[in-house]
C-alpha cells in the first residue's frame, strides 16, 4: 500500500530545502552505478521504416530483420515514418513544458490520490526505504476512450484535452502497425500479437518532468528498471539528455533524436516472442542546470487475457522459458520499486 504523501520534486525544489537523504542511492560495490553523471559512450539505435518494413518488398523484408537484429540484441529501435507529422509531436512537447511551467496550485487540480497512478504527482512510495526518483509526472490512461478520467486531463495550457486525444488516435495506427512487424519479424501471423493481446489494448501517456537536481552525481531521475507494457513509444527530450539503455551489464546513453519516436520492447512482448525480443532495462540520470521532459506511452496488453510464449516461437532448441501470466501489473509496480524485475516472477 502506497505510503502518505512526500513532496513532489517540484515542491523540495521551489521550497530551497537541503536535498532529503531520501533521492540519495547508496553506494554499491559495482562502482559502474555510481557513474550517474553522463560520462558513458553512446548507444546506436537502429532506425527503422514502419512503413517500408511492412511493405511486402524487399527492402521490407530488409528492415524486418534490421527489427529483428536490434530487438534481439537490446530491445530499442527508433522508428521513422510512423504516420505522426512533427508538429503534431512539436505540440505535444511544447504543451508538456507548457503544463509544468504552471504553478504548483493549478496543477494539484489534477493530482493523483494516493495508491492510485492516475493524475499528476510524485513518485508512488510504497516503503519507508525507497530510494525516490527525481520526477514529477502525470499519468493518463488514453485508450480506450471509455476508461479516460477525464478530471485529470488539463484543461490548461488550452488545447492539451485535444491534442492528446489527436496523438492517441495517431499512436493507435502506429501500435497496431508495430504489432505486425513485430509478428512478421519473426515470422508469425501478423495479427498473432494482436489477438493474443485482446481487443482491449490499452495505452497509458505519462509526462515527466525533470527538474534540474543539486545532486546528479548520487540522485537518479528514474531508477533501472525495464517497462511492464507490451512496448512503449517514448519521446524523449529533443536537447536534454538522460536516458541510458544497460546491455551486457554495461550502461550507454541514447542519443539526442529528435522527430523520431523510440520504442522499447517491454516485459509483456519478451514473454510472448519467448525471449528473442528483450525487454531492455534502462534509466534516466539527473541533471544539475537542465529541466528535462519525456513523453512515454505504455501499450499494454488487457488486463483480462492471460499471455505466455507464442507457440510457433517455441522448440527444442529454444524451450518455453515463461508461463503464463495474468494481470502482470499487479506484481510489477512492487518489484519495479524494490529495483526488481517483474519478468522474474513468469520465468518457469
Ligand atoms: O524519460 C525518459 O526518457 C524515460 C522514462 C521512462 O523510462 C519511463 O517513464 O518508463
Ligand atoms: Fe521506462
Amino acid at each position: 500500500m502506497e505510503k502518505p504523501k512526500f513532496k513532489s520534486v517540484v515542491e523540495v525544489v521551489e521550497a530551497g530545502e537541503e536535498l532529503s537523504k531520501r533521492y540519495i542511492y547508496p553506494l554499491t560495490d559495482d562502482g559502474e552505478d555510481q557513474l550517474f553523471d553522463g560520462s558513458v559512450p553512446e548507444m546506436e539505435i537502429p532506425a527503422i521504416d514502419l512503413s517500408l518494413a511492412l511493405s511486402f518488398s524487399q527492402e521490407g523484408q530488409a528492415e524486418l530483420s534490421k527489427l529483428h537484429s536490434a530487438l534481439s540484441a537490446c530491445g530499442v529501435v527508433q522508428v521513422m515514418n510512423h504516420g505522426i507529422t512533427e508538429a503534431l509531436l512539436d505540440k505535444i512537447y511544447e504543451l508538456t513544458k507548457q503544463f509544468y511551467w504552471l504553478s504548483s496550485e493549478e496543477k494539484k487540480k489534477y493530482e493523483r490520490e494516493i495508491g492510485t497512478y492516475e493524475g499528476y504527482g510524485g513518485d508512488m512510495i510504497l516503503s519507508d526505504d525507497q530510494v525516490l526518483d527525481w520526477f514529477d509526472r502525470l499519468y493518463l490512461t488514453t485508450y480506450p476512450e471509455d476508461q479516460r478520467q477525464i478530471k485529470f486531463w488539463p484543461e490548461i495550457p488550452i488545447g492539451f484535452r485535444e491534442t492528446l486525444h489527436e496523438y492517441t488516435i495517431k499512436q493507435h495506427l502506429m501500435v497496431e502497425q508495430f504489432f505486425k512487424a513485430l509478428a512478421r519479424s519473426l515470422e508469425l501471423e501478423d495479427n498473432c500479437f494482436l489477438e493474443m493481446c485482446g481487443e482491449n489494448t490499452t495505452m497509458e501517456t505519462i509526462f515527466n518532468l525533470y527538474p534540474p537536481c543539486p545532486r546528479p552525481d548520487k540522485v537518479l531521475g528514474v531508477k533501472p528498471h525495464a517497462d511492464g507494457s507490451a512496448f512503449t513509444l517514448l519521446l524523449p527530450d529533443k536537447n536534454v539528455g538522460g536516458l541510458q539503455f544497460l546491455k551486457d551489464g554495461k550502461w550507454y546513453k541514447a542519443p539526442l533524436l529528435p522527430h523520431t519516436i523510440l520504442v522499447n520492447i517491454g516485459d509483456m512482448i519478451e514473454i510472448m516472442s519467448n525471449g528473442i525480443y528483450k525487454s531492455p532495462v534502462h534509466r534516466v540520470v539527473a541533471n544539475k542546470e537542465k529541466e528535462r521532459v519525456s513523453v512515454a506511452t505504455f501499450c499494454n496488453v488487457d488486463a483480462e487475457k492471460e499471455i505466455q510464449p507464442v507457440d510457433g516461437l517455441i522448440s527444442e532448441a529454444r524451450p518455453r522459458l515463461y508461463k503464463a501470466i495474468k494481470d502482470y501489473d499487479k506484481i510489477f509496480y512492487d518489484y519495479y520499486q524494490q529495483g526488481r524485475r517483474a519478468i522474474e516472477a513468469a520465468l518457469i
